[in-house]
C-alpha cells in the first residue's frame, strides 16, 4: 500500500467527513455507506459489529454523547464510510504549513455569565458535601456568532498545526453540525488484546513565561486537591476495565502531561483483554462517562450536572473515534472542542469540582481550556 500523504489528508477534509489525527496516525473518512444512530450505546455497539461484518470498508467512525439518556435523547452516531484512508501522524510533516485565517466573530457570549458559573461551582461544592459525592465536573459554554458562514475546515487545519500530541478531530453530527476539537485525553484504544486508557484530571494553565510555566507544572504535581480529583478518576477507570482484563496495570503516581495550553495529571492504564470479542467501541461505552467529565458516583454527578448547567452538553464530554471489523480502534474524550453550525460556534470547557475547589480558580481553569479553540481561530483567550 502506498503511504498516504498526511498533508493531503488534511487538505481533503471537508464538512461532513470524519478526521482524527494522533501522535501515531491520521484517519480521514468520507461518504456514508451506512449510518447507525442509537441512544443505547451497548446496543449501538452490537449493531456496528453486525454492520462491519459485511462492509466493503470495514471501519465505523463517529461520536458518543455525554448523556444519551438526557431529555431530548442525544444518540450515539456512527457512520460506515465509503472511503477511509490512514496516514502517518501530522507532526512533524505539517510544521511550517501556513495557518488559515478565520473571520472574527461579531459577538461572543459566555453561557452562563461568568458570575453564574462562580455561583454554580459554589453550589456544587455545597452539594458534594450535602449529598456525599466525591467529585462533579461542571462546564460552561462560549457562543461565537459570525456575519457569514464559518466552516470547520480552517479550524481543524489550525488545530492540527497547533497540537502535535493528543487527538485532533472533526466529526459530523446527526444535526448536520460538526464537532471539532483537540483533546489530550484517550478514553480507550484497543490493538488486538491490548487496551490502553489515559485518563486526565487535575489542571493548571500553561504560561508564555517559562518560569511561571514551570511553577504551574510543579504546583499541579504537589496539589493535594488535584491528586484527589485524579485518584477518583483512575480508580473508576481501573474498576470498569478490571472485569474485561486478565492483566491490568496502573501506576500509583500520575504523570505531568502538557498540551500547548494546559498542564494535567494523567495516568496510563494498560491491560490485556480476557475476550477479544469485546471491541474498542464496547469498551469505550462501558467506560463512558468517566469521572474526568462527569463525577463520582456517576448517577448523582450526572443529576447535579443537569441541575447546575444551563445547557445540554450534546456531544461535548462524550467520545469520538473509530472501530474496525477486528474490534480494534481508538476513542478520545470529546473535550477542548466546539460545535460548529452555519454562522455560529459553541465552545465548551469544564473542570472537576471536589470539596476543596475554589470558584474563582475553577472559572479561570475553564477560561484557560477555551484557549485551545480560541487560538486555532486566531482569537486571544477570554477572561472571566
Ligand atoms: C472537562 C474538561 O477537561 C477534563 C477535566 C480536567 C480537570 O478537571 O482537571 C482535566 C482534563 C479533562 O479530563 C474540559 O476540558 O472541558
Amino acid at each position: 500500500m502506498v503511504p498516504m500523504d498526511v498533508v493531503r489528508l488534511l487538505d481533503d477534509y471537508a464538512r461532513g467527513d470524519f478526521f482524527l489525527a494522533t501522535a501515531e496516525r491520521t484517519l480521514h473518512t468520507s461518504g456514508v455507506a451506512a449510518a447507525l444512530t442509537d441512544t443505547d450505546e451497548v446496543g449501538l455497539s452490537a449493531r456496528v459489529d453486525a454492520a462491519l461484518a459485511g462492509a466493503d470498508v470495514p471501519i465505523a467512525v463517529g461520536v458518543l454523547p455525554f448523556d444519551s439518556e438526557a431529555a431530548g435523547g442525544t444518540p450515539g452516531h456512527l457512520v460506515l464510510p465509503e472511503r477511509a484512508r490512514f496516514a502517518g501522524p501530522p507532526h512533524p510533516a505539517v510544521a511550517g504549513a501556513p495557518r488559515r485565517n478565520l473571520a472574527q466573530p461579531v459577538r461572543m457570549t459566555p453561557v452562563p455569565a461568568p458570575e453564574r458559573h462562580l455561583d454554580a461551582v459554589a453550589r456544587a461544592v455545597a452539594a458534594l458535601r450535602d449529598r456525599g459525592l466525591r467529585k462533579v465536573v461542571l462546564a460552561r459554554a462560549l457562543d461565537l456568532e459570525f456575519d457569514g458562514e464559518v466552516g470547520p475546515e480552517p479550524i481543524l487545519h489550525n488545530l492540527v498545526l497547533d497540537n502535535p500530541r493528543g487527538y485532533t478531530f472533526a466529526a459530523d453530527l446527526p444535526s448536520g453540525r460538526t464537532l471539532v476539537g483537540a483533546s489530550p485525553e484517550l478514553l480507550l484504544s484497543r490493538t488486538g488484546g491490548h487496551v490502553v486508557s489515559h485518563p486526565h484530571a487535575g489542571s493548571m494553565p500553561r504560561s508564555a513565561d517559562p518560569v511561571t510555566d514551570a511553577e504551574n507544572g510543579k504546583a499541579l504535581l504537589s496539589s493535594r486537591k488535584d491528586h484527589i480529583e485524579h485518584a477518583v478518576l483512575t480508580e473508576a477507570v481501573v474498576e470498569t476495565l478490571r472485569p474485561f482484563c486478565r492483566k491490568l496495570d496502573a501506576p500509583t503516581v500520575p504523570d505531568l502531561v502538557s498540551t500547548p495550553t494546559m498542564w494535567h495529571l494523567g495516568t496510563t492504564v494498560t491491560g490485556e483483554l480476557v475476550d477479544r470479542d469485546v471491541t474498542a467501541l464496547r469498551l469505550a461505552a462501558a467506560l463512558h462517562p468517566t469521572p474526568a467529565i462527569c463525577g463520582t458516583p456517576t448517577e448523582s454527578a450526572r443529576g447535579l450536572v443537569a441541575e447546575l448547567e444551563p445547557f445540554e452538553r450534546g456531544y461535548y464530554a462524550g467520545a469520538v473515534g473509530w472501530v474496525n471489523a477486528e474490534g480494534d480502534g481508538e476513542w478520545a474524550v470529546s473535550i477542548r472542542c466546539a460545535e460548529v453550525a452555519e454562522r455560529s460556534l459553541r465552545l465548551y470547557a469544564g473542570g472537576g469540582i471536589v470539596p476543596d475547589s475554589e470558584p474563582r480558580a475553577e472559572l479561570d481553569e475553564t477560561s484557560a481550556k477555551f484557549a485551545t479553540l480560541l487560538r486555532a481561530m486566531g482569537l486571544d483567550s477570554v477572561s472571566g
